[in-house]
């Protein structure tokens, strides 16, 4: 596999709690590539939590913080790619996904919500109707997530080690296209 990417990053997208931290960090270790997620370079780098960064700062700083970070890490190979929900919005982050291949995590609403019940880091969703949230931002996001060079549909089931052995069993198939 790793012959086969030739330093090739992996940009993990999709709704926030889909697993992209997840299975990015098992990608990593199965290919041999180094792991990256653009919200904890965020949170590293301005030293607040995410929570913080949108209430103290604003979602349009966020949203800029992490074009900053995609466009520095883009700059690097042999990446697995963790990242924020969001990037998908803006279009100058195209050009830099675009340097790797682009894998989209796509997980039913109704699960996502059964996995963030408990979890309080994700401030989009620290409101009285998380799940008419996620519909709402799933509806504005989803044709631009559909950009991705492979889709992964994943059922309430299914592990994020069986997710990655999916996602490595199907990258030839999409390399072969490229
Ligand atoms: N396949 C899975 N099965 C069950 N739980 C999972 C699975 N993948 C991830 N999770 C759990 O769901 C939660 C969210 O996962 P994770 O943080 O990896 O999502 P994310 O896509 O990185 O979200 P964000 O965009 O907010 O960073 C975590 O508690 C994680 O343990
Ligand atoms: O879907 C989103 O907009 C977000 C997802 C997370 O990864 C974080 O980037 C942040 O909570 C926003
Ligand atoms: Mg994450």
């Amino acid at each position: 596999m790793i012959d086969l990417l030739k330093g090739v990053n992996l940009y993990l997208i999709g709704m926030m709690g889909v697993g992209k931290t997840t299975v990015g960090k098992l990608l990593a270790q199965e290919v041999g590539y180094r792991f990256v997620d653009t919200d904890e370079i965020i949170v590293k780098a301005v030293g607040k939590s995410i929570n913080e960064i949108f209430t103290e700062n604003g979602e349009t700083d966020f949203r800029q913080l992490e074009s900053d970070v995609l466009g520095q890490v883009c700059a690097y190979t042999k990446l697995i790619v963790a990242t924020g929900g969001g990037i998908v919005m803006q279009q100058q982050n195209w050009g830099y996904l675009r340097h790797g291949l682009i894998v989209w995590l796509d997980v039913p609403i109704q699960i996502i919500l059964e996995r963030l019940a408990e979890d309080h880091t994700r401030p989009l969703l620290q409101n009285s109707d998380p799940q008419g949230k996620l519909s709402s931002l799933l509806e504005q996001r989803q044709h631009k997530y559909s950009q991705a060079d492979l889709h992964i549909t994943i059922t309430a089931t299914e592990t994020p080690e069986e997710i990655a052995t999916r996602i490595l069993t199907t990258i030839p198939s999409i390399l072969k296209k490229s």
